[in-house]
């Protein structure tokens, strides 16, 4: 096969940052995606419609000229967000989940939950109103191994939540272990999952064998091989419970090379061409499309995207470096590899 063409895709988890920042990066989603769920872990987090429709003109305002692409806004939780909030978002219609990062567990997520049982009264409401809770699904207790984080999350978090609210549609966000693609395929259909094009790729001695690649540092971290294949089987699965969000999570290269370097990978210049990378290699290049243009919008209840864009068989050397914030320069997630894949932007 030398080209693929497919159902415009979208992205359902990526960050955009503000400012400076996202004028630097909003344009490499805009050309491939169709419309993307927006994280909200600004500094400070999103946690009002009013802002999220804020956030969403900047965004908007961003776009090089003539694209065509949909920010998808979401709320990020806290312990006290009010149910006429939850409401409020949901009527603007123009935001579309809410977000729950547990407190200090990723990048900017120090104002996330403490304890969920403050957020109770909310989630019912999000419940009700079948707006969608998504989930950094990993636990933060210091007597936690990094590494099995997720894994107890499922346990400890995520199994008493669906209890006691069977009805709230939640995505378990950029899952990376077996346990949590078990988890999701056996849960019933209000509930899905992201994957990241990094986590189908990539096992944990890509970080670390050899020397240090703090570009391949993200969070959840990357798991060991058998996380990774059984992620692939997920994704390549042709599961509707599965779909696309890159988590593409842009930070200076001075904030990556570090003593102590920041969590996320910047895989959006070249998000499509990655997940079709890892498709090719679990020779199912065929389910491409309803995981990256299908299988989400179903679940959020959005029409699918009618355009179309083709990726073309071509060596595609992915640049070491691209221009960012304040004369700095970020990194793409496999800078200086080649790609068998180049995205053909529509004539
Ligand atoms: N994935 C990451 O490693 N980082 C994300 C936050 C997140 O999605 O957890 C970021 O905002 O940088
Ligand atoms: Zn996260
Ligand atoms: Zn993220």
């Amino acid at each position: 096969m030398n080209s693929i063409t497919l159902t415009r895709p979208d992205d359902w988890h990526l960050h955009l940052r503000d400012g400076e920042a996202m004028a630097a990066v909003v344009a490499a989603s805009a050309r491939q995606m169709g419309r993307a769920i927006i994280m909200p872990n600004l500094k400070p987090p999103v946690t009002t419609t009013e802002q999220a429709q804020a956030y969403r003109q900047r965004i908007l305002a961003a776009l090089p000229a003539g694209a065509d692409f949909e920010p998808l806004m979401t709320l990020y939780l806290t312990d006290t967000t009010p149910v006429d909030e939850i409401e409020r978002a949901c009527a603007s219609g123009l935001v579309h989940a809410v977000k729950l990062y547990p407190a200090g567990a990723t990048t900017h997520s120090a104002s996330g939950v403490t304890d969920l049982s403050h957020c109770d009264a909310a989630i019912a409401a999000m419940a009700r109103l079948g707006l969608p809770l998504l989930v950094h699904g990993e636990v933060t207790d210091d007597d936690i191994d990094i590494f099995d984080r997720e894994a107890v999350f499922i346990e400890r978090i995520m199994k008493p939540l669906l209890e006691r609210h069977p009805e709230l549609k939640v995505v378990f966000e950029h899952i990376t272990t077996a346990e949590a693609a078990d988890f999701v395929a056996a849960a019933p259909a209000n509930v899905a999952a992201t994957i990241t094009a990094h986590h189908l790729l990539f096992n944990r001695n890509k970080m670390l064998v050899g020397g240090i690649r703090p570009h391949y540092y993200c969070l959840p971290i990357l798991k060991r091989e058998r996380h990774r294949q059984a992620l692939l089987a997920a994704a390549t699965s042709g599961s509707a419970k599965f779909f696309l969000g890159t988590d593409s999570a842009p930070h200076a290269r001075g904030d990556k090379e570090s003593a102590c370097g920041c969590a996320g990978a910047y895989t959006a210049p070249a998000a499509l061409e990655l997940y079709a990378t890892a498709f090719e290699q679990a020779g199912a290049l065929e389910r491409l499309e309803g995981f990256a243009s299908h299988f989400g919008a179903d679940f959020y209840g959005m029409a699918r995207n009618t355009e179309t864009v083709t990726l073309v068989r071509a060596p595609w050397p992915l640049p070491e470096a691209l221009p960012y914030v304040e004369g700095q320069s970020i990194v793409p997630l496999a800078a200086g590899e080649t790609l068998d894949w180049r995205f053909q932007a529509p004539s």
